[in-house]
């Protein structure tokens, strides 16, 4: 059987060298085409050394050379840098999957290209979805291009979907482990350092969905990505904590029947699920023992504590170029929190300021998109520097 070629754009993060490992354990099944990265040139070298890929691009172009002396001894790789580059190898015709495993906005252009290329989308990049959700999905369906969540809870969703009707979903389970300061009051929270942020009690990530984890913004981004991937509404979503990180997500359905999926929180599994979709293949690691387990909890999030939480479904509500607005305004605080620049209750006040003055649109189109988060990003920035 021919390997199916795949594409990691943001390889050098910690979704793209999980999914690495997925394919050096099943190398039988998938081989690597193109790896792209931002800056880090020597990670990116040293798996273009590893896996051989047809092509490798370095979205910042001042780190083309190095990028290129580094791999001269490869034979048969192309170097490319800069984001156009990402936007063309997507298409290249070998690609059968296009792992989305890039941070931020900067995934938007890139998928829209590979579905355009009529590419499967494994989709980690969440922020696609929050920020263009209805054009994404009218493009997959018009170009008939998959889309298989990557994210841990969308693919729990998904796999408890497996032979379902979607029709008979009476409402999604959207687990959240809570963060790291789960139990804080709202002064110790005014006091949380971005040490403290970066601590996450069940999951190891990288650092701007770790900091989303913590304020629970994360969440909010979920429930957005849960609307246009499974098609409910967003009042059929129920975001519940969960500390344990055990029940990935559930589906509740008309006739009170509940499916979830479990496991131990790890990534590859969505990961390798999204490859290999409709097959499960084996995967090594750790097995979920629920004797092991002491106890499961759920409780309802705190939407006073963790405003984020309530600005993502306030967007929801607005629609339009919104959640594009609270995206763009996240972006910037989360890079203000990790440098210093703003505390961590700032973060929701920036936010909430930056949607009452960007420029509303009820029917965006690509453009839209475009202007409206470079607006939002100028005017956080502003109010950040305030
Ligand atoms: N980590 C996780 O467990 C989960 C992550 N996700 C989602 O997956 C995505 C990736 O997350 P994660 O792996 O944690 O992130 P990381 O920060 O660990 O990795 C990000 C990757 O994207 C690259 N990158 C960053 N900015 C750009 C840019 N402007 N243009 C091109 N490439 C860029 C980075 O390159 P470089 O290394 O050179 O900076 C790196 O390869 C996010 O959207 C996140 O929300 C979803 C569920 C779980
Ligand atoms: C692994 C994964 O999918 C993350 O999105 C995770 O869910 C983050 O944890 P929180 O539930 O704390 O946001
Ligand atoms: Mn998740």
């Amino acid at each position: 059987m021919k390997k199916k070629q795949i594409a990691i754009l943001g390889s050098t993060g910690s979704i793209g060298t999980q999914a690495l490992q997925v394919i050096e354990e099943h190398s039988d099944l998938y081989e690597v085409y193109c790896l792209t990265a931002n800056n880090r040139v020597e990670l990116l070298a040293e798996q273009a050394h590893r896996f051989h890929p047809a092509a490798i691009v370095i979205a910042n172009e001042a780190r083309y050379d190095e990028l290129k002396r580094l791999t001269d001894d490869i034979p048969d790789v192309k170097v490319y840098a800069g984001a156009q580059a990402i936007n063309e190898i997507v298409e290249a015709k070998p690609i059968d999957i296009v792992l989305t495993a890039m941070v931020g906005f900067a995934g938007l252009t890139p998928t829209i290209h590979a579905i355009k290329a009529r590419k499967t989308i494994a989709l980690a990049n969440k922020e696609t979805l929050v920020v263009a959700g209805e054009l994404i999905g009218n493009l997959a369906t018009q170009y008939h291009a998959p889309i298989l969540p990557v994210d841990s809870e969308h693919s729990a969703i998904f796999q408890s979907l497996v032979g379902e009707d979607v029709n008979r979903i009476d409402k999604i389970l959207l687990t959240a482990s809570g963060g790291p300061f789960r139990n804080f009051t709202i002064e110790q929270l005014a006091q949380v350092t971005k040490a403290d942020a970066l601590r996450h009690p069940t999951w190891d990530m990288g650092a701007k969905i770790t900091i989303d984890s913590a304020s629970m913004m994360n969440k909010g981004f979920e429930v957005i990505e849960a609307k246009w991937l499974f098609g409910v509404k967003a009042s059929q979503i129920q975001v519940l904590v969960h500390p344990q990180s055990i029940v990935h997500s559930a589906v509740q359905f008309d006739d009170g029947a509940v499916k979830a999926q479990l496991g131990v929180p790890d990534m590859r599994l969505p990961i390798q699920y999204a490859f290999s979709y409709p097959k499960r293949l084996t995967l090594s690691g750790e097995r979920l023992d629920l004797f092991k387990t002491r106890s499961l909890e759920f409780f309802e999030p705190d939407l006073k504590k963790f405003r984020c939480l309530a600005l993502a479904f306030e967007a929801i509500e607005k629609g339009g170029n919104m959640p594009c607005i609270v995206n763009a305004a996240n972006e910037i605080v989360n890079r203000g929190f990790l440098e210093d620049k703003c505390g961590f209750l700032q973060m929701s006040d920036i936010i909430a300021e930056t949607m009452q003055r960007c420029t509303y649109d009820a029917s965006p189109t690509y453009d839209t998109y475009i202007a409206t988060d470079a607006e939002a990003r100028r005017i956080a920035t502003e109010l950040m520097n305030k």
